[in-house]
């Protein structure tokens, strides 16, 4: 299985590029909606983090109000690295589970899509690392018209992040979001080829027909040892 890891910053247009894997039939984990369910009302996640923050964080319903969660976060490092801290062993393995189910159904290449991939040393599990560029003020200016906020809250947000450019430094692929749209698919194109060549023979090992044909080599080669050890001991 190749898992190929996606990042970038926030409002870098991660979704975006994602979005067209998934229309190409390539499977994404999401990483921020794996956050997103440990963090719903009644979760060991959910619980966690109301014992750290206090009940002053929760909606009438008894969601946690994310905004208000994000306010707090976002302006304080060492209340974000308490989140993070809390809600880091659930994501991960919501994220193993999701690659699980997904090995499970045969897929041989996914896309895990990872906003803190190499801020949370993800990165060594994937391959290539395909970082979503673009420059800092196209992503201030759509980081505020996308959630409506001011430019000291989309500055935080951005501030929380490793630098963008110390991310594109270490991929192995560079997407440049700062054009338009169609720019970035026609980059992305080439991207689809890389992404979707043929597995090497580690890729295909992790796989699940690499494991299937891992378990039938060694199920023949035990009933060939035994047929040739039944075959000496009838002939003595
Ligand atoms: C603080 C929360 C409640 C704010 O929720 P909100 O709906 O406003 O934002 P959302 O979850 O959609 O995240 C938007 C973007 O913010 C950035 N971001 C989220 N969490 C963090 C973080 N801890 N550090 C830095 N950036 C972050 C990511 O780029 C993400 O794509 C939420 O982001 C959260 O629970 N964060 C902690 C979990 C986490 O680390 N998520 C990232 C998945 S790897
Ligand atoms: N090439 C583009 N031209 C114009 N707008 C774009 C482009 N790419 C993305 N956008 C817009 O910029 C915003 C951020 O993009 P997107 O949601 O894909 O980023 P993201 O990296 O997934 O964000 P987050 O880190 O918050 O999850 C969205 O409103 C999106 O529609």
């Amino acid at each position: 299985m190749r898992i190929v890891g996606l990042t970038g910053g926030i409002a870098s247009g991660k979704s975006t590029v994602s979005n067209l894997f998934k229309a190409n039939g390539v499977p994404v984990v999401d990483a921020d909606l794996v956050a997103r369910d440990v963090l719903r009302k009644g979760t060991g996640g959910w619980r966690r983090v109301v014992k750290a923050f206090g009940e002053e964080i929760l909606q009438d319903d008894g969601e946690v109000d994310r905004a208000k969660l994000g306010q707090i976060v976002f302006s304080d490092p060492s209340k974000r690295q308490l989140l993070n801290k809390l809600l880091a062993p659930f994501i991960s393995s919501g994220i193993f589970w999701e690659v699980f189910k997904l090995w499970m159904k045969g897929s041989k290449v996914i896309v895990l899509d990872v906003p803190l991939l190499f801020e949370a040393k993800m990165d060594r599990w994937t391959k290539p690392i395909i970082v979503v560029w673009v420059d800092p003020e196209t992503q201030l200016q759509r980081l505020m018209k996308r959630d409506g906020s001011a430019e000291e809250h989309a500055r935080d947000r951005i501030n929380a992040q490793m630098d963008l450019d110390d991310k594109r430094r270490k991929a192995d692929v560079v997407i440049n979001n700062s054009g338009s749209l169609e720019e970035t698919k026609e980059q992305f194109r080439d991207v689809l080829v890389q992404v979707l060549s043929p597995l090497s023979w580690t890729e295909f090992g992790l796989s699940r027909g690499g494991a299937f044909a891992a378990l039938a080599f060694v199920i023949v080669g035990v009933l060939a040892c035994r047929s040739i050890y039944n075959n000496n001991v009838t002939r003595s």
